[in-house]
């Protein structure tokens, strides 16, 4: 296909998403299956430029003064991809399978450059009714943040320390483009590429196959290391999902000690058993809520972790439709969620142990103000900081930005690289 077929076929699946709220993935699989002549490099070229325009939806719309399918993506292709009019006209003039000339008005609107008067939420990528959280959790920087949030993601690895280590897997990927990143120790990453480009599959090296390394953010290797599971230690990974967080804080309790691994939809716990496997992990008991219960763990634990459902507003670069999608009730919907998992997970904690509670979220209201919550009514918790783990174990030049002054931890892509996450920990007195 030449670009003509392929704006084409973007205009046609964004408009599938918008129109009739299709999921993004899936829109672009349907139109892959019933166009069956484009090649893995046509399809990769079409999804770029459908989640790109995705990912720059509010800013390319305010600076072309429309939201409309065509227009966001022939912008996209002209001003994000760098290709300018020129180009996108000789494009359209190639042969019929191109989409329509333009008119003059999408001319203008192609050339325009209004960026003065765009409000600082359509800068920054974010929904209107979500913007008095960013500027309460980021203040003059909402909109680098916002932006930051609406670049492309890397790939992240975690090595698997159990069964290889970091300098092997390098030598190993360097032809996926790996280089080792600059917080963990565990983590390798694959760098995004720009407009056209296609990034590796990194699933089919025979390293994933032999659980040598995971996909997983460098945002959620920095959690599980900063709660600190110790060999020997008793844990309850209590929202475990698909198991991310449970096979990293397998391989920081060197294989050693108990992880209880429960989360209250059995369907989302199936992939951990597989993964558990390949990842060489031995110290995990499954809990299937449908056959288990937890009785027994009141009061034993050393670490609760609590990896909480939230909104993924931090992970808005790997999910761009995601950031408009959202709702105020599916934030209340989740607020609501996490309170019961805080309240649950207390009940399992023995005295001196502790609580850590993450999201992938950047709000104020599924972070901060739940642990203020918390502590409220939990006197006998008190909050940790992070300060100190932070300095031990990924060195004390490099501080982030956003930790808070009583010791919450905030990473985001602008200010860590990493996708957005937060991380508190709290440790039961007595
Ligand atoms: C962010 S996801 C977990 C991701 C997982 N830890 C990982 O690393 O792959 C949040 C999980 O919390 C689970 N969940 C929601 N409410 C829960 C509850 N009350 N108790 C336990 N799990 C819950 C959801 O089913 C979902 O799988």
């Amino acid at each position: 296909m030449k670009d003509g077929g392929r704006l084409s076929a973007a205009i046609e699946v964004l408009s599938e998403v918008f129109d009739r709220h299709r999921p993004v993935q899936l829109a672009l699989r349907d139109w892959g299956a019933s166009h069956r002549f484009a090649g893995s490099g046509d399809r990769t070229v079409i999804g770029n430029l459908v989640f790109d325009a995705l990912r720059h939806k509010a800013s390319i719309g305010a600076r072309v003064g429309s939201r409309d399918p065509r227009l966001l993506v022939l912008a996209t292709y002209v001003l994000t991809w760098g290709n300018g009019l020129e180009r996108l006209q000789t494009v359209l003039s190639e042969d019929h399978h191109t989409p329509d000339a333009l008119s003059e008005a999408e001319e203008s609107a192609l050339k325009a450059d209004v960026s003065d008067e765009i409000l600082p939420h359509d800068a920054a990528d974010v929904p209107e009714w979500l913007w008095r959280s960013f500027e309460k959790q980021f203040g003059e920087e909402a909109v680098v943040e916002g932006r930051a949030l609406a670049q492309r993601a890397p790939i992240d690895l975690r090595v698997n320390t159990l069964k290889s280590d970091r300098e092997k897997l390098h030598k190993r990927l360097a032809h996926a483009g790996a280089e080792a990143t600059t917080i963990t120790p565990t983590a390798l990453r694959i760098a995004p590429k720009p407009g056209a480009g296609r990034m590796p599959h990194v699933q089919a090296e025979e390293g994933y196959r032999k659980g040598w390394f995971e996909l997983q953010d460098e945002a959620s290797q920095i959690a599980a290391a900063l709660a600190g599971a110790k060999p020997g230690e008793q844990v309850l990974d209590l929202c475990a999902g698909g198991g991310g967080k449970t096979l990293a804080l397998a391989a920081a309790m060197e294989n050693k000690g108990q992880i209880y691994a429960y989360d209250a939809d059995r369907l989302r716990l199936a992939p951990i058993h597989e993964r558990l496997q390949r990842s060489g992990v031995r110290n995990v008991q499954v809990k299937d809520p449908a056959s288990s219960d937890l009785e027994a763990l009141k009061g034993q634990m050393d670490l609760v972790f609590i990896d909480a459902p939230c909104t993924g507003t931090g992970v808005w670069r790997r999910r761009p439709d995601s950031k408009w999608k959202l709702t105020e009730k599916a934030l209340e919907d989740r607020l609501i969620e996490q309170r019961k998992v805080l309240e649950n997970a207390r009940m399992f904690v023995k005295p001196g142990g502790r609580i850590a509670y993450a999201t992938c979220s950047l709000l104020p209201e599924e972070n901060a103000d739940q642990v203020t919550r918390f502590l409220a009514e939990n006197e006998d918790f008190k909050l940790v900081p992070v300060v100190d783990d932070w300095a031990r174990m990924f060195g004390p030049d490099h501080l982030p930005t956003y930790i808070s002054d009583r010791g919450e931890l905030t990473l985001t892509p602008a200010s860590t690289d990493t996708d957005g996450f937060f991380f508190a920990l709290l440790k039961r007195e007595s």
